[in-house]
């Protein structure tokens, strides 16, 4: 079921929340709402589901105007961080409230309802706990129980509010893939709360990206990482090496530091944004950079090889940070101290006069001598 936000605006005592937000939210669709604290996600979540009334504007699920619908005749299932399960009922009677307190003439017979719930527990493969209490269960299993029980009276959309917050990382991961195919075996529209963006880029189909009470883009994961439309985004959405300086003949110049532009650009003063796969680091400059740097830092967790540095002669707010494979960096080693110079592959610039970051791609020079 589709979801249309049309010009939506809430304040709470004078302080803006949401400013006017208009979203189109295709059926079948994963989208995740994502933004810092305070930038909105849960005011618009509470919007959608009816459990907040907007001081302004429309919300349609399907084409129908829900606006003034009270929440329980919406058709919303709801999925908190903190797991509302009911403490004295059975994981059993716990998934099968919304459908034993219908109405009589809507509820289904007590068999019906049995053969529901053992479905359910089914699909999230906790079949095995149903006579159990919630205190008996972990974190994950209960946020699996709260899904069954939102989804037991077939919500026509899902909303999650940061569901697996409150959970250890190796679960949470575990949690987001096993949501990830349930969504593809069933398709049903859901709309979660994050504000971690490596959930909302593995799990979402879109993201919205928020910020102070606005969208700053709303696009496909993937679209989003490589042509993030603002500096916010780019910010967000990871780590991220900034060299910031001014723009003469083609070139971006700080300090000792500089980078040939293959094209002309505009504007006097201009930062480039790379992200840490999109630099190598070498043991000697190029004609088309000059930035060297000293490595501050080795972290040899995970799939590739973390390289903290420190600009050496030029300045950045922050250490730069190049990821290189465990095979290069054992065959180079790098130590603390020692100095390196950047490559840009490829990157975004912005300037004070371009709304838009223009990207840039370098033609790769040769193969690198060094660590990366
Ligand atoms: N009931 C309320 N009364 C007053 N102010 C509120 C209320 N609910 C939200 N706000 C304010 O509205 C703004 C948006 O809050 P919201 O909870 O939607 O943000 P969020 O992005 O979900 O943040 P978080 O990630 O911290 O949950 C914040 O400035 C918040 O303080």
């Amino acid at each position: 079921m589709s979801i249309e936000i049309d010009a939506i605006e809430k304040s709470f005592r004078g302080v803006n929340a949401l400013g006017r937000i208009d979203l189109e939210l295709p059926a079948g669709q994963l989208t995740a709402l994502l933004g810092p604290s305070g930038s909105g996600k849960t005011t618009l979540l509470r919007i959608l589901a009816g459990l907040e009334a907007p001081d302004r504007g429309r919300v349609r699920l399907a084409g129908r105007d829900v606006t003034d619908v009270p929440v329980r005749d919406r058709r919303v299932g709801f999925v908190f961080q903190h797991y509302a399960l009911f403490r004295h009922m059975s994981v059993a009677e716990n998934v099968a409230f919304g459908l034993s307190v219908r109405p009589r003439r809507t509820r289904p017979d007590s068999t019906r309802i049995r053969q529901r719930v053992n479905e359910l527990l089914d699909m999230v493969q906790l079949g095995h706990l149903a006579d159990r209490h919630p205190a008996q269960l972990s974190g994950g299993q209960k946020q699996r129980i709260a899904l069954a029980r939102a989804l037991a009276v077939e919500p026509d959309i899902l909303l999650l509010d940061e569901p697996f917050g409150a959970l250890d990382a190796r679960v949470r991961k575990e949690l987001r893939r096993w949501l990830r195919n349930l969504h593809d075996q069933l398709h049903f529209t859901s709309v979660f709360v994050t504000h971690d963006q490596e959930e909302a880029l593995e799990l979402s189909d879109q993201v919205v990206v928020m910020n102070q009470g606005r969208v700053e883009q709303i696009d496909a994961p993937q679209r989003l990482y490589q042509h993030p439309a603002s500096r916010f985004v780019f910010d967000f959405l990871g780590r991220v090496n900034v060299l910031s300086g001014s723009v003469h003949d083609n070139a971006l110049t700080q300090g000792v530091a500089f980078v040939r532009l293959p094209a002309a650009y505009a504007g006097e003063s201009a930062q480039l944004y790379m992200r840490p796969h999109a630099v190598r680091l070498v043991d000697q400059p190029t004609a088309d950079a000059y930035l060297p740097l000293r490595v501050e830092a080795v972290n040899l967790i995970g799939a590739e090889v973390r390289i903290e540095l420190r600009p050496d002669g030029w300045e950045s707010e922050e250490l730069w940070e190049v990821g290189i494979s465990h095979s290069a960096f054992d065959a180079r080693r790098p130590q603390r101290g020692e100095r390196y110079f950047a490559i840009p592959e490829h990157g975004h610039l912005f300037s004070d006069y371009v709304q838009a970051p223009q990207p840039i791609v370098w033609p790769r020079t040769g193969p690198a001598a060094g660590a990366g």
